[in-house]
């Protein structure tokens, strides 16, 4: 109509009577623009005009959303976004909405005020194709299912009675590594590659307590590197952002191979926990106290519909045997190797820590659990090293069941939570302008940080998660990678090979669900104890 106006000369009041009608459509047309803008705008933002924003994020792809811009490492991408936009932002999966927790107060509004409403975790493929459709206990919906499970762990391994009873079995492992590692230097001269070393042990301490039997025989052989390297391949593929499981329209084509990898491996993993059970069946005494005895006692003794309709079946106790093997053994291994790694890179933190061992140890006898309570620098230096490496750097997603208002944004109903607990720990308005150097002197009494604890209180500091589905494994976690650092650090000094220095060592991170480091730590063990202090004993 502008054109037609511009071009063809009209008799004067009709060209009037045209313009004024041009201006009208004009403004018409620039009104309907600015009214489709602002639905548009609170589409994204809000419902409605006295409904909350959404939090601010970046734009993402049309159809992906966000998936191609989180990189190889998603933590990291996400403490830079936080930067950006601030310490609770928004991120689209595909079609599912996001949030991201990023600083200690924005979690602990999730975590502590908002807990109740986070309680189950987003449909996943690897709940649906590994962990047996949700039937363990990681994946499973909260609810009386998930918190019998809960209580079966800690009644036969978590609570502090049963870890005390099992105390002798993780001693008993951490001295057999010990007496491994000694062997091996002295026979090959060679290093070792301590995190497979500190994962035979995690492994074969929690193999005897959940089923009553260690996994690797001799130590690290083909089948121990096996075991790890199925264990690290899970949480390569739990640490991936499939597109089919944001994406409806792909799920069938499975674009990334994530889907196919997981089903190859969940094979691998049943055929082991069926060889588990049928053992234990056929074991004289089938009676024993660990936990998969209790579980098939359970199973051939309780009615059909116990008073809590809780009925174990053999799925749910390969299930529940699947997380406990997978979620506790290369997390809390590869907490050790981190920790190695810092002291060899801190000299100075290290010959403190084997001062106070040799003080309140002395150096006849290894390390038991009965002495941690005296290593307050020990403390100190597994604080320090959970703080820069915690090994589960996103945590575990969590969804909102409804819609709820976080820090004056609205999360809807269905939104996935992530709390990116590597960007808290290293957060420097919460640990100040040291953040990122190893320090565990600031635990310590008189420190900055002296009161500050992993155990999900301390929103600064959650390697294990906080609130309702907060780590089930805590204790035995904290404990088992507490005596086995103490335990390397008290029977060796360590040294680097091949013309490394502890400057050049490398810190750098591998891409999965958990912390792993891109290069495993090799060193050479020299022991330091006397020699009846059990490098010999096997
Ligand atoms: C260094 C050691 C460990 C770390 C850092 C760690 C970390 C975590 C984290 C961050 C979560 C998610 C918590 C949340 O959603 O808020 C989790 C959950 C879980 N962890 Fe651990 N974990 C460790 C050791 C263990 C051990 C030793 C076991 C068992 C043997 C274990 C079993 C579990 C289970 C079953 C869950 C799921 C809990 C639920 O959904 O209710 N973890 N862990």
């Amino acid at each position: 109509m502008i054109c037609i106006c511009i071009c063809m000369p009209a008799p004067a009041a009709n060209q009037q009577a045209i313009m004024d009608h041009d201006l009208l459509l004009l403004l018409a047309s620039l009104a309907a623009a600015v009214l489709a803008a602002a639905v548009w705008h609170l589409r994204g933002h809000a419902n409605g005009p006295n409904v909350l924003p959404l939090p601010p994020g970046p734009r993402g792809w049309p159809v992906l959303g966000n998936l191609p811009q989180l990189g190889d490492k998603p933590h990291h991408t996400m403490a830079a976004l936080a930067r950006r936009h601030g310490p609770l932002f928004r991120l689209r999966f595909g079609s599912a909405d996001v949030v991201v927790a990023a600083s200690a107060k924005v979690a602990a509004t999730f975590l502590r005020a908002h807990d109740a409403n986070f309680t189950d975790r987003p449909p996943n493929s690897g709940a649906e194709h590994v962990a047996y459709n949700y039937q363990d206990l990681v994946f499973a919906p909260y609810g009386a299912r998930w918190r019998a499970l809960r209580k079966l762990c800690a009644l036969h391994l978590f609570s502090a009675r049963a870890l005390d009873a099992l105390r002798y079995v993780r001693q008993e492992e951490a001295r057999l590594m010990v007496t491994r590692l000694h062997l091996l230097s002295s026979s090959s001269g060679l290093p070792v590659a301590v995190g497979q070393e500190a994962n035979v042990c995690a492994t074969n301490a929690l193999a005897l307590a959940a089923v009553g039997r260690r996994v690797f025989g001799h130590g690290v052989g083909e089948g121990a590197r096996e075991f790890k390297d199925m264990v690290v391949e899970l949480m390569q593929l739990a640490g991936v952002f499939n597109i089919g499981d944001f994406v409806p329209a792909l799920r069938w084509l499975d674009p990334q191979g994530v889907v196919g990898k997981m089903k190859r491996l969940h094979r691998r993993y049943d055929r082991m926990m069926d060889g588990f059970i049928s053992e234990r069946e056929h074991l004289a005494d089938a009676q024993g106290n660990d936990l998969l005895s209790v579980m098939l006692g359970m199973m051939r003794h309780s009615p059909p519909d116990d008073d809590q309709g809780i009925n174990f079946n053999d799925t749910d106790i390969k299930a529940l045997l699947l997380n406990l093997f997978t979620a506790g053994t290369d997390t809390t291994s590869s907490t050790v190797e981190w920790a190695l790694a810092e002291l060899i890179r801190h000299p100075d933190v290290l010959k403190k820590l084997q001062r106070e061992l040799d003080d309140v140890v002395g150096n006849e006898r290894l390390v038991t659990e009965s002495d941690l309570p005296q290593l307050t620098f020990l403390a100190a230096v597994i604080k320090e090293t959970f703080r820069l490496h915690p090994s589960t750097p996103l945590s575990l997603p969590r969804v909102a069941a409804e819609d709820c208002e976080v820090d004056g944004y609205r999360v809807p109903k269905g939104t996935t939570l992530l709390v990116n607990v590597w960007a808290i720990a290293r957060d420097p308005d919460s640990w100040g302008p040291d953040a990122l150097e190893f320090r565990p002197a600031r635990f310590l009494s008189g420190g900055s940080h002296e009161s500050v604890d992993v155990k999900g209180a301390d929103y600064e500091l959650i390697p294990f998660g906080a609130g309702r589905r907060i780590c089930a494994g805590l204790s035995w976690g904290l404990r088992m990678v507490t005596l086995m650092t103490a335990t390397l650090v008290h029977a060796f000094d360590w040294s680097l090979v091949d013309g490394m220095t502890p400057q050049k060592l490398d810190m750098e991170e591998a891409y999965g669900l958990t912390l792993q480091r891109a290069v495993p730590l090799m060193l050479q063990p020299v022991p330091r104890l006397l020699p009846s202090a059990a490098y010999y004993t096997v």
